[in-house]
């Protein structure tokens, strides 16, 4: 099988996850958009979904599965997302699509977030992918010289703007041994709007592809 199929195969695992008459959080990226085209075959049997991204929006909408947004709801059962990267306690980076912001807001709004993804995607310590870091355009070099005090060498995403209208950059050269003191740390640098570390809300479950089948994860 190949990386594509085997993001398939998570994506489409992931369909049982889902709950009857619900309301379903939908992430960003190559693998759920499998998991996007594989819920319209039971579109009839849930009310809709929140969408953490346009690109997403627009696959959901031309498959006929009607969107809400967070105005008209309060809490969500699932939130099915891919990830860049996953550790064993299931905190992960994301945002390789860019879509961070939005993904950590329809995370929070979920009672579980399971997480769909190949097995290249495990690793033992995060920050080998680079790290997505939103910011306001404003405060691009500003929060850029901050990163490098940090340890990272930040790389703007060029040509590269964000649902929300911001700017993205990639942070190389960490390794993340404390994925909630990072993401927290970060959260603190001002003119960052989100950075892609999901630590202090992780995963729940993991449904992880590999060429001998799809893994159902639980954190511990
Ligand atoms: O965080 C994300 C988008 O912002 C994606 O979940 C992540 O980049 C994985 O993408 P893919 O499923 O295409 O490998």
């Amino acid at each position: 099988m190949n990386q594509d199929e085997l993001k398939k195969a998570a994506a489409l695992a992931a369909l049982k996850e889902v709950e009857d008459g619900s309301i379903v959080g939908v992430g960003t990226g190559s693998t759920v958009n499998h998991f996007i085209d594989g819920l319209a075959g039971m579109r009839d049997r849930i009310r809709g979904a929140i969408s953490s991204s346009e690109a997403s929006s627009k696959r959901l909408a031309a498959h006929g599965i009607k969107l809400f947004s967070l105005d008209e709801i309060e809490e969500i059962p699932v939130y099915i997302d891919g990830a860049d990267e996953i550790d064993g306690h299931f905190c992960m980076i994301k945002g390789g699509g860019g879509a961070l912001t939005r993904e950590k807001i329809v995370a929070a709004v979920s009672r579980r977030f399971v997480c769909i993804c190949d097995a290249s995607k495990q690793v033992a310590t995060l920050g080998k992918f680079p790290l997505p870091v939103e910011v306001i355009p404003m405060a691009a070099a500003q929060v850029s010289r901050e990163l490098v005090r940090l340890g990272g060498s930040p790389r703007l995403r060029e040509g590269f703007v964000t649902d929300n209208g911001n700017l993205i950059l990639d942070v190389h050269g960490l390794s993340i041994s404390d994925p909630v003191a990072m993401e927290t740390t970060l959260n603190q640098i001002v003119g960052v709007v989100t950075n892609g570390l999901f630590a202090r809300r992780g995963a729940d479950v993991l449904l992880l592809a590999s060429a001998g089948g799809v893994e159902r994860q639980l954190r511990d």
